[in-house]
């Protein structure tokens, strides 16, 4: 068994990996976690509400964040805030490390505090990441309940100056420029297809699609989700892409599961209050303007009523990896 502390130390840098840091969140691992779970081949990454993705996980150990350093803690409801590691799938499983609750930049948390977790899943010697997340339909096509197997992204903030791997570079043997065209591991994606048909999942319930990744936590204005839209995204989230390209400088395998948790709300065109006015002037009837809301609770509610969904498809997957090379 291959003691972790020595697979990955990182020179000091300004994203908060230094050696030293990352030496103590390992250190405080080893004291915790049992000899066989301590270097999972898998990473998983809960989304909003989908934390009960860990419960089927055997033999596992909690490890809360407040006692892991380098971790800050998750503010977001629907987000817990521990490790679990342990075994997943069927026969004699695989070992996992879960976080049950992610950072996000809009909580306040710095990037380097956000992709820290994947810092270390990487310095423990995961292999391939499972991340998943709440997301908001761009797409009129996908229906809320849909699972969105991502095969690319838009990241605005990553392109105006907000990208987790800006800085000194946290690892001289990781390169400078990241190629990231093929982020999103096409074998891993392939895998989701197989698991699907072995769970004889309905053909719509899981879908490809590209994923827009803003800021928040405001929801999109109109405007912003047509914009989305016509820029080539299917669906809208407020995490995970920094998680990707700090898991690819890692070298890992990435996937990306998005649960449609609402319809962004993206009407093909505005509706003008003068004509509005104008028909009630000539005492005309106006049809109403229907004012739908998006909600975490809404968001919240359908990750309980598709969590089992996401978790059998994530444990299949996880049968049909291939054997470690
Ligand atoms: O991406 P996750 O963490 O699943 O959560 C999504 O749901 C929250 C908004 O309801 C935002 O945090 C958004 O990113
Ligand atoms: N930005 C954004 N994030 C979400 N997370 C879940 N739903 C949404 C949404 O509609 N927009």
């Amino acid at each position: 068994m291959a003691d972790f502390i020595t697979t990955s130390q990182k020179p000091s840098d300004s994203r908060g990996s230094s050696s030293t840091l990352m030496t103590e969140t390992l250190q405080v691992l080893k004291e915790i976690v049992p000899p066989e779970l301590q270097n999972p081949r898998v990473g998983i990454i809960c989304g909003s509400g989908l934390s009960g993705l860990a419960a089927s996980l055997r033999q596992s150990v909690l490890v809360q964040y407040e006692k892991l350093p380098g971790f800050v803690q998750s503010t977001v409801p629907g987000h817990k805030s521990a490790l679990a590691f342990g075994l997943m799938g069927s026969g004699a499983g695989i070992p996992v490390v879960a976080m049950l609750g992610r950072f996000h930049p809009y909580e306040g948390h710095k990037l380097s505090s956000v992709v820290y977790p994947v810092r270390v899943m990487g310095a423990i010697g995961v292999k391939d990441i499972f991340i998943t997340n709440a997301a908001g339909a761009l797409n009129p096509a996908l229906a809320v309940g849909t699972i969105v197997v991502v095969h690319d992204h838009i990241a605005l903030p990553n392109l105006t100056g907000m990208n987790p791997l800006l800085g000194p570079q946290i690892d001289p043997s990781f390169p400078r420029f990241l190629p990231i065209s093929d982020a999103y591991s096409r074998s891993l994606r392939k895998l989701v297809f197989h698991a699907a048909h072995q769970l004889s999942m309905n053909r719509d319930a899981l879908a490809e699609g590209t994923y827009a990744w803003v800021s928040g936590p405001t929801y999109e204005t109109p405007a912003e989700g047509r914009f989305l839209r016509a820029a080539g995204a299917d669906v809208v989230g407020m995490s995970t892409v920094p998680e990707v390209l700090a898991a690819r400088e890692e070298g890992m395998n990435v996937l990306v599961l998005s649960l449609v948790t609402n319809a962004v709300v993206i009407p093909a065109s505005y509706k003008s209050v003068r004509e509005e006015v104008e028909t009630e002037i000539a005492g005309n009837l106006i049809e109403p303007v229907i004012d739908e809301k998006v909600s975490h609770e809404e968001v919240l509610a359908l990750g309980k009523m598709k969590g089992d969904l996401m978790k059998s498809l994530v444990a299949k997957v996880l049968d049909l990896l291939p054997p470690p090379v």
